[in-house]
């Protein structure tokens, strides 16, 4: 007896062409058939808007991607809270915000959604430029972690690749045994002080380029050795290529060593280093070192 599919055997259709069908059931699955699909809309968006007006393609990119990030959770995940830079600019700090505002649901919740439906959004806006992603990470109160970071991907579509944990990348690999210098991936429009000072004390070289998410995914295919960032961010900007640094085997921790927490009250999460596991005792003494006051 064959098993071969005969011309006139059903096909099985787990998924429509039109990508519309149902997506994985497996959280880190989907949240790579999500990033990517907010991925392609953002093409999409650039496609049809071109260059001319950055300002407009900025904030015609975020609210698609926002919006098809949304429509998806609410369909998929219901039951799950979200928390994303678009809602939450409007009220950040909920605890410093007036009396009235109610603390955020997603603090009851057993399940978030952490989503950044367009990080790099400057490069984004600018003709040729690839280095700009789409976050979405799961954060989760049963995870064992100490990040609670259950599930994330990082689709990069003008780079034609995803990051995610369901399929976590191989370790970098080890530079050569030629001394060379440290490569750290830093904001190509606004590097921290800091962080050129440190990389001067020990001979590293920076490797400027957008979005967070893009640095870390740098670091995890060993384009870079380190990430270093200070002076402002979002949990949404970090959230799930840590994810994915993590489960790749990487080293991610704030630049005093403790550990990166998320689902917090306030959003803001200022500072992280991510990097190899044999760099990381050097560059967080070296870090000390060069701590930006607060
Ligand atoms: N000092 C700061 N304060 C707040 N957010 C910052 C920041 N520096 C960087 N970020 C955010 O981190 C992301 C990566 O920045 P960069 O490309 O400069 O490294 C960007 O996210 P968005 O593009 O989602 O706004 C940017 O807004
Ligand atoms: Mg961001």
């Amino acid at each position: 007896m064959t098993s071969e599919r005969t011309e006139t055997s059903p096909r099985i259709v787990t998924q429509r062409e039109d990508g519309a069908g149902a997506p994985p059931v497996i959280d880190a699955a989907f949240a790579r058939w999500l990033a990517e699909r907010a991925g392609q809309v953002l093409l999409q968006v650039r496609e049809e808007m071109g260059y001319a007006d950055g300002k407009a393609l900025k904030t015609a990119g975020d609210r698609a991607a926002h919006d098809l990030l949304r429509a998806e959770l609410a369909r998929w995940r219901p039951a799950d809270a979200v928390l994303s830079e678009e809602d939450d600019h409007s009220r950040l700090a909920w605890q410093d915000a007036e009396p009235a505002t109610p603390r955020p649901e997603r603090l009851e919740s057993t399940r978030v959604w952490i989503v950044d439906p367009l990080d790099g959004t400057r490069e984004f806006s600018e003709e040729g430029r690839t280095d700009w992603a789409v976050h979405v990470a799961l954060w989760s109160a049963d995870s064992a972690s100490p990040s609670h970071l259950a599930a994330g991907a990082v689709a990069m579509p003008a780079q034609h690749r995803t990051v995610a944990t369901d399929h976590p990348p191989a370790y970098p690999p080890l530079p050569p045994g030629d001394p060379r210098p440290i490569r750290i991936a830093a904001s190509r429009t606004r590097p921290p002080a800091f962080v050129t000072e440190l990389a001067e004390e020990i001979g590293a070289e920076l490797v400027p380029m957008g979005s967070a998410g893009v640095k870390i995914a740098a670091v995890i295919s060993g384009e870079a050795d380190a990430y270093v960032h200070a002076g402002g961010q979002y949990e949404w900007d970090s959230a799930a290529p840590v994810a994915v640094a993590l489960a790749t085997g990487l080293h991610a921790s704030r630049i005093d060593g403790s550990a990166l927490k998320y689902n917090e009250g306030d959003p803001k999460l200022p500072d992280l280093v991510v990097c190899r596991k044999d760099l990381a005792p050097r560059l967080l003494a070296a870090l000390q070192r060069h701590l930006p006051s607060e």
